[in-house]
């Protein structure tokens, strides 16, 4: 049985309508004690191919046997510690140290700490590795290379799989990779699969697959190769053999490019080529690799190997992934203060920011009424004592004047209307009170005769208030505070009259309210949504950014193919990021409490866990976009996209009521509305479970979960 067996492999991308054909019924057979290598331009297939071999992806067609089972089956051990998988990336976590690196990827393939350390300091001396201490991070790209390749080595794996595992690695140090390869092939049934750009250098491979545009033009062994084509190169020979499959002018650039990248180490290649001598003649005594694709199995060692398998516990996989999680959140010392001091930040900056009265807002005063507003200061003005029942009014446009204070608006006298009327419209104040000349006499008039007051009087009495309404937010709390002040003004002249003071009142009054306050302000109807919004963006966020890294850097792809499974991933981000959204709303909550007073007549309880529950479908969001979106930018595009219109549509900023009604149904599907409103009246009512809005608040948060895992399950299905 060989290690490797491709039949008729087909692959594409994109639709399968339009499909972008990568593998095209290709074969391949790579035997056991043997070194395979992969070799073709940029683009041909070969990352692919590698893919599908260790699992992480599938093929659309055909047929892969991989150590005697088929990849990504049950008990195939492969994805898993059968494998050793070294990505072209550099795929490691950079906020490790390298003995910490070397460590981790023993315990997730199951190796006991003792068998760890061996093999490390094996590892260590061979390639040259660093000190143990120092942070990946922290190590050149060609260090970072030795460790990356250490790490696909660690557990002795029956498979070794190397992506270009020499690119920037000096001409010695790649002849001790190749010693140890070839060594290591030799004494043992490991089998090796290698793919490299400098061509000559896979000359000291068992075996060379030759591919272009997902097909295997050649699979041969070096020397018959270079005898079949007539060529002193395996570079001329690959040229050949392109020229003879009708190659394209634009492939046949590309190879003289790989010519060129190859001869520019042909200086780094000649120091070597004393030890290939000696290697060949090594390669060419050994029976079983000179017998290029057609090596024996080993079922015995198949099965001990599964078994082995078998043995490794999720817990343990499970106990790495979250020690790396929390080592890797700790040691970033930026994203720990964001994480933690951002939400308070916002909160904060809302608090202070939103919901305050407005101060400093001048407002135009001109009373006709009076010769001069010096007029005003004498105390004179105030009304005289009532005689016989009658109470004599006394310029009372200077009482209403009097009433307007700073915390209503700053007043600036004027002289005549119109020019106050010019500086409302400059933009110099914000409005124009107007008493006009008979202002007092008006009102007694109307007071004593009723209908049958004068013409005019009831114009005349009028306090007529021109306002610059551009502005609605400030126009209605001056409005407001103008209402309140005429109040207090003609509450105050009741009381001075000796009359009931409710007869200067409109009847209508507004009794202690139900729920909320009289002088509820805006902010706390707004907070739970900002709350809200905050809490499910920052997981969507963090997880998109966390999950769109790790594949970009392929660490993604080589947690999978150690064998961890997407479901052990994606619930040890689930753990960590928990901890953190239950860090965030707790201090969310006591802050607003203890520091911004906003008052709970629910239980905390309630809020925390809806919070939690959302920020949990946020993390979910930022998944689903991890998963559909190739790059940080559009995930970015992607999740920007979305905040603005949900924020908008989901009532935070006005009143649902206030949206015609096919938008409000739309709204209430959105994943913030129901649980602001739910929140609202937790927080202000006192409500819980058993009131429908607190209800309704849970289930389309629970809904949210649910369609975004299953969404996500199905994306990450139809992305393999
Ligand atoms: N997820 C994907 N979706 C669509 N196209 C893809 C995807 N991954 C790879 N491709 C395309 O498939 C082709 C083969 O890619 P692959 O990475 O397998 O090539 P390669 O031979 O490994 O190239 P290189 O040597 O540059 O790494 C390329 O044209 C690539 O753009």
């Amino acid at each position: 049985m060989n290690a490797v067996e491709v039949r008729n492999g087909y692959k594409f991308y994109g639709k399968e309508k339009d499909p972008k054909i990568v593998l095209n019924r290709l074969n391949m057979t790579v035997t056991h004690g043997s070194i395979y290598g992969l070799l073709g331009a940029s683009g041909c297939g070969k990352t692919t191919l590698l893919s599908c071999i260790v699992g992480v992806k599938f093929l659309n067609a055909g047929k892969i046997s991989v150590l005697g089972g088929t990849p990504g089956k049950k008990g195939s051990g492969v994805p898993g510690p059968r494998v050793g998988y070294m990505p072209q990336e550099i795929a490691l976590t950079e906020e490790f140290s390298i003995k910490e690196t070397i460590y981790y990827f023993g315990r997730i393939y199951g190796m006991s700490t003792e068998r760890i350390r061996e093999r490390y300091k094996l590892l260590k001396e061979l390639l040259d590795l660093p000190p143990g201490s120092r942070q990946v991070g922290h190590c050149s790209g060609g260090q970072m290379r030795r460790v990356s390749f250490a790490a696909a080595m660690v557990h002795e794996p029956e498979l070794l799989i190397l992506d270009e595992p020499t690119v920037g690695l000096d001409p010695l140090l790649r002849e001790k990779i190749w010693d140890f390869l070839v060594e290591t092939t030799r004494t043992s049934k490991l089998a090796v699969i290698i793919t490299t750009h400098y061509i000559e250098e896979a000359k000291q491979a068992n075996c060379i697959g030759l591919m272009r545009n997902g097909i295997l033009l050649a699979e041969d062994s070096p020397q018959n190769i270079l005898s079949h084509y007539e060529a002193e190169s395996l570079e001329y020979a690959f040229l050949q053999l392109c020229v003879k499959h009708g190659v394209s002018d634009e492939v046949h650039s590309k190879l003289q490019q790989i010519s060129t990248i190859s001869n520019s180490i042909a200086g780094d290649d000649k120091t070597v080529s004393t030890n290939e001598v000696k290697r060949k003649n090594s390669i060419e005594s050994n029976d079983s690799n000179t017998a290029c694709c057609t090596g024996v199995g080993d079922v015995d060692c198949n099965k001990k190997n599964l078994v082995k398998n078998l043995q490794i516990t999720t817990r343990k996989r499970m106990k790495a992934l979250l020690v790396k999680n929390f080592l890797q959140m700790l040691r970033q010392p930026a994203g720990m203060l964001f994480l933690t001091c951002f939400p308070i930040f916002q909160l904060v900056c809302f608090y202070v920011a939103i919901g305050g009265n407005p101060i400093g807002l001048k407002l135009g005063i001109v009373d006709d009424e009076l010769g001069s507003f010096s007029e005003c200061w004498n105390s004179s003005l105030i009304t005289t004592h009532p005689y016989n029942d009658t109470c004599d009014l006394n310029k009372v446009s200077c009482r209403f004047i009097s009433h307007i204070n700073d915390s209503v608006a700053i007043k600036h006298y004027y002289k005549s209307f119109d020019e106050a009327y010019v500086d409302a419209k400059k933009g110099r104040v914000m409005g124009v009170i107007y008493f006009a000349k008979n202002f007092t006499q008006s009102m007694q008039d109307i007071r004593d005769e009723a209908s049958y007051a004068a013409e005019g009087s009831f114009e005349n009495a009028e306090i007529k208030i021109y306002m610059d309404k551009s502005d609605q937010q400030l126009t209605f709390f001056l409005e407001k505070k103008l209402m309140q002040t005429y109040h207090e003004f003609i509450e105050k002249l009741m009381g001075d009259c000796k009359y009931p003071i409710k007869a200067g009142n409109i009847p209508i009054g507004f009794k202690d309210p139900i729920y909320g306050s009289i002088d509820g302000v805006y902010t706390d109807y707004i907070a739970p949504g900002v709350v809200m919004t905050m809490i499910f963006f920052l997981a969507t966020l963090i997880t998109s950014t966390i999950f769109i890294t790790d594949r970009l850097e392929g660490i993604w792809d080589r947690t999978l193919v150690a064998g961890i499974s997407t479901t052990e991933l994606l619930l040890a981000h689930i753990i960590t990021q928990s901890s953190v959204m239950l860090m965030q709303c707790v201090e969310i909550v006591l802050l607003a409490a203890f520091i911004f007073d906003t008052e709970n007549h629910g239980d905390n309880f309630t809020v925390i866990l809806l919070l939690m529950l959302l920020g949990f479908s946020g993390m979910l969001y930022g998944l689903f976009i991890s998963i559909f979106c190739d790059s940080h930018t559009m995930a970015n595009f992607m999740a920007t996209g979305s905040f603005y219109p949900m924020i908008i549509l989901c009532g935070i900023f006005w009143p649902l009521e206030g949206m015609p009604i096919y938008l409000q149904y739309i709204s209430f599907l959105l994943p913030f509305t129901l649980p602001s409103i739910a929140v609202r009246d937790i927080l202000a009512k006192g409500w819980g479970f058993s009131y429908m809005s607190v209800i309704a608040g849970y289930s389309i948060t629970t809904v949210w979960i649910v369609v975004l895992l299953i969404l996500c399950l199905i994306g990450l299905k139809i992305k393999k």
